[in-house]
């Protein structure tokens, strides 16, 4: 559980009052999550959660809620903001940015299917088709060059060993040039505690888009292989959901490897960077650095194919 900002009741309800969404019966520290606090509010209207932006740029900020408006009204299941009279969908609360959206029902699954991979696939290229004509979108925050400034700087904290891999890794990926892959918006974080699924088996609810950037696609793609799909049935699952709404191209299939090898890349450097640099809060999750390097290691002894 992560809550670094402690919310009272008496500031919330002030700060609830523009939304009218009526008065505030409780709210309640969300048991899940590294980089926000979330809480869970209860008003007279009904269920809603309360996100305390930590670290994330006002512009930025804009970026992720008109993102999620854009995706909520294109039918995708993605948290609504509210907004106030003047639009606002986010103000200052406790010091810090802060929105309330829709609360999405259904619940997280932690052993997924070749059927839930599959519809994660379709619903990981819905979302990257829908988020296409949106104006102004940011690059990724933790794009290439974000990878090699935090890996080149985590280098001395690190065992001989790691420090090797992470070295060699980091001018392996300095080579790689993904200009030709098809680039649009991507979720970047739609690891299996980020989807919510209702009972029919389709997501209800496809959460944090506040790692959301331009990027290629495919490194989309990557990140959620890397997170739900643990052997070779539940990637063909998942590749073939996704291509049936946007056909892979045969670049993406020679890139694969590599992209797969720095979506890895990418979470182990924010899994070691909240290691060694952890940030104080009331309840702050730290995972596990060691499953992305185990699996980097994977691909870099045998580089997998994209199926099918
Ligand atoms: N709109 C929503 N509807 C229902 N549940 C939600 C919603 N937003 C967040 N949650 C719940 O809160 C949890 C934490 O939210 P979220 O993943 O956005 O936090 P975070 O701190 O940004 O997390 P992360 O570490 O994954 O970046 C989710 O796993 C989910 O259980
Ligand atoms: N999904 C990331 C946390 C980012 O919020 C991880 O599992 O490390």
């Amino acid at each position: 559980m992560s809550v670094y900002t402690l919310v009272g009741r008496d500031e919330l309800a002030a700060w609830l009052r523009p939304l009218a969404v009526g008065e505030l019966i409780e709210h309640a520290g969300i048991a899940a999550g590294m980089q926000n606090s979330n809480y869970f509010v209860t008003t007279a209207h009904g269920r809603f959660v309360l996100t305390l932006f930590e670290s994330i740029a006002p512009a930025t900020l804009a970026f992720y809620l008109r993102l999620q408006a854009h995706l909520a009204d294109a039918g995708l299941p993605c948290p609504h903001p509210y907004a106030d009279p003047q639009g606002n969908y986010w103000r200052m609360l406790c010091g810090k940015p802060a929105a309330l959206l829709s609360c999405l029902p259904g619940r997280a699954i932690e052993e997924p299917t070749a059927v839930h991979c599959r519809a994660i696939g379709a619903a990981l290229a819905r979302l990257h088709l829908a988020a296409a004509g949106l104006a102004d979108a940011p690059a990724n925050p933790c794009g290439a060059a974000w990878r090699q400034a935090v890996g080149s700087s985590l280098l001395a904290a690190l065992s001989t060993d790691e420090a090797a891999l992470l070295a060699d890794e980091l001018t392996f990926q300095s080579a790689q040039n993904w200009k030709a892959l098809p680039q649009g918006v991507i979720h970047a974080d739609l690891f299996r505690d980020n989807v919510l699924w209702d009972d029919c088996g389709q997501p209800s609810g496809l959460l944090d888009f506040y790692f959301a950037g331009t990027d290629a696609w495919l490194f989309d793609l990557a990140v959620v292989a890397n997170d739900w799909c643990p052997d070779g049935e539940k990637l063909s699952a998942l590749c073939g959901g996704y291509g049936e709404i946007r056909p892979l191209t045969d670049g993406e299939r020679v890139a694969w490897p590599a992209v797969r090898r720095a979506a890895a890349l990418r979470f182990w450097l924010l899994r070691l960077e909240a290691r060694h640099r952890p940030r104080a809060g009331e309840v702050v999750t730290v995972k596990n650095p060691d499953d992305f390097r185990h699996l980097l290691e994977k691909f870099r002894l045998a580089p997998d194919a994209l199926p099918g």
